[in-house]
């Protein structure tokens, strides 16, 4: 078998180290990197098994300009919702690659902490049970792996955590203490079960690695890069600046404008990704703290 990792971003190489321990993984991206089994992109084209670690906004841009479907079985590493139109990634491959080829990883999974072996569980979402078993054989024992058929609720989970780790990290800026942390955490993630039940999710992703395990994860920790950009905006910091300081993506930013285009476009009731899009957009974050509080 073969198999490249497509991206060599954090992700992207916390990923290839990860399967490098049981499998010869190969990595290719824009820019050529002096790691180990770095190839070009044909070859990495002209494997049988793809990890894809791109930002989930450049995905569509990416798959037009670079992909030829030759039968690979692919496994997408990114967390994001599409800015604009509101697609969920898992319909923007289903344009380019059959849905039995398609899998979906997610849980909590912060790359520099793969990158040193430490222990995590994830998920391998996919309607092909035996293709999420066949990349779940390749991860290594310090990943434990479950596997899904959950992919919209998977899909759901992974972003929507992104903008709740912002409002957290916003929360924690304004020193707003433990309790309201832990309140707008648990609120959030009825609110993420609620946007998650209208596409079709199902209830259990919530309460697992998926759902609850990576918002605990990335809304608790100086480690998401979410969070961070949430703690300087409660400091009065430029999105600008802040994004540009990071270097690396932080796909909350972008997932908080596409929920705010589906929740409108459907009415559904998602007051804590409303308000993040709002402050994103220049709201004073302290005035969505009281209208939050103020709304019934
Ligand atoms: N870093 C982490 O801990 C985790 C990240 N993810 C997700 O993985 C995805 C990638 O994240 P990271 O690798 O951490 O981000 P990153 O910012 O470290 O790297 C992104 C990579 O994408 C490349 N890139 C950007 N635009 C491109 C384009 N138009 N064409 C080709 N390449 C392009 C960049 O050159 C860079 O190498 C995101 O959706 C993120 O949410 C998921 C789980 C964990
Ligand atoms: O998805 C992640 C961990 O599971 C990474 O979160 P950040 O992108 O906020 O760092």
């Amino acid at each position: 078998m073969s198999i490249a990792v497509i991206g060599a971003g954090k992700w992207g190489q916390a990923l290839q180290f990860a399967l490098s321990k049981n499998v010869t993984c190969k990595i290719t991206s824009r820019q050529r990197k002096s790691l180990e089994n770095f190839v070009s992109l044909e070859e990495a084209l002209a494997c049988e098994y793809l990890v894809f670690a791109l930002p989930a906004q450049v995905v569509r841009t990416w798959l037009d300009e670079h992909f030829q479907f030759l039968g690979q079985k692919i496994l997408v590493a990114a967390k994001g919702i599409e800015k604009g139109s509101g697609a969920f990634l898992n319909e923007i491959f289903a344009a380019y690659i059959p849905e039995e080829n398609l899998s979906f990883l997610s849980g909590p999974s912060f790359a520099s902490e793969v990158m040193q072996g430490l222990p995590t569980a994830v998920v391998i979402n996919s309607s092909n049970e035996g293709l999420a078993k066949e990349f779940a054989s390749f991860f290594p024992s310090f990943m434990k792996t479950y596997t899904s058929n959950d992919v919209i609720g998977a899909e759901v989970c992974g972003a929507y955590k992104n903008v709740l780790a912002i409002a957290s990290g916003i929360c924690d800026g304004l020193k707003l203490g433990n309790n309201a942390r832990a309140s707008l955490i648990a609120r959030g993630l009825v609110e993420m079960h609620r946007f998650g039940k209208y596409f079709g999710a199902t209830d259990e992703t919530f309460l697992g690695l998926s759902g609850a395990g990576d918002l605990f994860l990335t809304a608790s920790s100086t480690l998401s890069r979410n969070y961070r950009v949430g703690f300087f905006l409660a400091e009065g910091k430029k999105l600008d600046a802040i994004l540009e300081a990071l270097g690396e993506v932080a796909e909350g930013v972008f997932t908080s404008e596409a929920i705010f285009e589906l929740s409108s476009k459907h009415g559904i009731y998602t007051p804590i990704a409303h308000e993040i899009a709002l402050i994103l957009k220049g709201k004073n974050p302290k005035e969505s703290v009281k209208d939050l509080l103020a709304d019934s």
